[in-house]
């Protein structure tokens, strides 16, 4: 007995030094060992009636469960994590230990609410004095996400202002006022609930995985693609990691499309996204790779940093991430949202003013280029594009002369003789309305070359249309972007040395807005904004 006792006393000292250094698959196979033998004991001690082994027992195994979790924890295995908190707390439901670190996980988890609770109720335990600092920064950091969670009131001003220097904020799950229904376009798709503002943030998701590596613009072509190649590999391999440790994950991965006969998948609920549902049973089912691979193919996203968008920084790294929700929004050439990474999330937000019931579209490649490359790009992506802007400009773009405006830009040709072309053709073709709109954005190129240039613009004068009209038909019929504001603000800038500009700044805040969405005050806009026409 004493020997058996000795044997458990060094297992528990092991465990807890393993712990500590955090060595934690070995503190966890010891606390395994150690666990077990605590059961036995105690079943063997219930026969025996001894009340006083049996309670010090109870609060040794309430320990090493909860310090057995503290190390699942630590190796971001949740639902092991959770298990064996839920077991210590039957054994002492007001063990501090364990309901910090089962706070801990749920937090991990973004399931604010309940970690809320688990660290209030461990609030109440006075003896806690010398963890009460400790406690108090897990409390105030899970009321504020809490609050983001349920408010999608985001403001990333201050981290904007320090010209995002240091850690990104912090950033709670938030989904907005849309759900998820069969689309026209292709399967399924996202759509807004209620009329929603340009800006309005609609959806803020952590990555599965993201990998991440800097691939400089002048290396040679063949390690270019080598150090892509190893990212894609890198990034498979922390898909498939995250995939194991949590059935949840699994499953939702397995609802995203693999590109073929999307039609025929089922529509999932939105609330199966929401973080605050529970991990199916622990099944260790076998991952389906040739599955998983074509997902990944179809859904992975290339980040899109707020921090090298605004300010052209890290243009170097390339990150490439998965995103549950955000992998249900169809592409199209005049998208009516936008993404912004910061950190591992991606926020997305009304690009423009959008109706209740219509569907949310992002694009996913460069929509200010012209059909033909556009047609390009989505055949990399493995479909042909059904939006509504492809369809006008197939029309128009078998013409011989589009062809040949194709051709022309960035060959020395002077830019407003092919503005005026185009223009002149427009009205030939009988071109109209958003089809203007969506055509001039083909060619935004060649219109920004020449709004670019006073010698130009002095020198087309009245024969092309002013700046201001081609801004608001392209933005109306594809969305704004950072080089139209960026034309905008130049030519602002310019008036402002003349004087006047407010309607023109009032127009570029609201661009501003389709931009970056409502995450940041109005002044930090402006000052992004002004930063974007150097
Ligand atoms: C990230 S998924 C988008 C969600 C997908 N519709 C679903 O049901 O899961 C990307 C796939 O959607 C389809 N898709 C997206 N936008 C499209 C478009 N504009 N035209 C045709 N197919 C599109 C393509 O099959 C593409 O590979």
């Amino acid at each position: 007995m004493e020997e058996e006792e000795e044997r458990m006393q060094n297992l528990r000292s092991k465990a807890t030094e393993l712990l500590l250094r955090k060595e934690f698959k070995d503190s966890i196979k010891t606390y395994t060992e150690y666990i077990s033998l605590c059961h036995n004991q105690i079943s063997n001690t219930h026969k025996n009636l001894d009340s006083n082994n049996l309670s010090k027992l109870k609060k040794s195994l309430c320990l090493a469960l909860c310090n057995r979790a503290e190390a699942h924890l630590n190796l971001q295995e949740f639902p092991q994590a959770l298990k064996d908190c839920n077991e210590a707390s039957e054994i002492e439901n007001t063990h501090f230990k364990t309901l910090l670190c089962k706070g801990k996980i749920l937090l991990s988890l973004n399931q604010y609410g309940l970690a809320l609770d688990c660290f209030k109720q461990a609030s109440l335990d006075t003896n806690e004095f010398e963890n009460s600092e400790t406690l108090n920064g897990y409390l105030e950091k899970c009321k504020k996400l809490e609050f983001l969670s349920r408010t999608g009131a985001f403001d990333i001003s201050d981290w904007v202002l320090n010209k995002f220097q240091g850690k990104s904020p912090e950033l709670a799950e938030y989904i907005g006022p849309i759900e998820i229904k069969k689309s026209e376009i292709s399967g399924r798709g996202l759509f807004v609930t209620k009329n929603v503002d340009c800006g309005s943030l609609l959806l803020v998701t952590k990555a599965v995985a993201i990998e991440r590596a800097i691939v400089p613009e002048c290396i040679f072509q063949d390690s270019k693609e080598q150090a892509q190649l190893g990212m894609w590999k890198s990034f498979i391999e922390k898909i498939v990691e995250s995939a194991k440790k949590c059935n949840r994950t699994r499953d939702l991965i397995c609802k995203l499309s693999t590109g073929e006969n999307e039609d025929d998948f089922e529509v999932p609920d939105i609330d199966l996204f929401r973080p605050e549902v529970e991990d199916s049973n622990f099944l260790d089912e076998k991952i389906d790779m040739k599955k998983l691979l074509n997902i990944l193919d179809v859904n992975s996203l290339v980040e899109e940093l707020i921090s090298s968008k605004v300010e052209g920084k890290n243009s170097d790294v390339h990150g490439i991430g998965l995103w549950l929700l955000a992998s249900l929004i169809n592409h199209s050439c005049d998208p009516n949202v936008r993404r912004s990474h910061v950190g591992d999330h991606v926020m997305i937000h009304a690009s423009r003013d959008i109706k209740a019931g219509e569907e949310l579209t992002l694009a996913y490649f460069d929509v200010f280029s012209s059909y033909r490359s556009r047609e390009e790009k989505a055949k990399n992506w493995g479909f042909i594009c059904k939006c509504k802007r492809c369809k006008v400009e197939n029309g128009v773009c078998s013409k011989q002369e589009m062809m040949e405006f194709e051709m022309f830009v960035g060959k020395g040709v002077d830019m407003g003789g092919v503005v005026y072309r185009l223009e002149e053709g427009m009205r030939r073709w009988m071109v109209r309305g958003k089809g203007k709109g969506y055509l001039r954005a083909s060619f935004w190129k060649v219109y920004s070359e020449v709004y670019e240039s006073e010698r130009l613009i002095r020198k087309w004068g009245s024969k092309i249309p002013i700046m201001e009209s081609v801004v608001d038909s392209v933005v109306d019929a594809v969305g704004s972007d950072e080089r139209i504001v960026k034309v905008l603000m130049r030519g602002l800038k310019r008036k402002e040395n003349g004087g006047n500009g407010i309607l023109e700044m009032e127009k570029a805040m609201k661009l501003g807005r389709g931009l970056y969405g409502k995450i940041m005050k109005k002044q930090t806009l402006r000052t992004v904004l002004f930063q974007l026409a150097n």
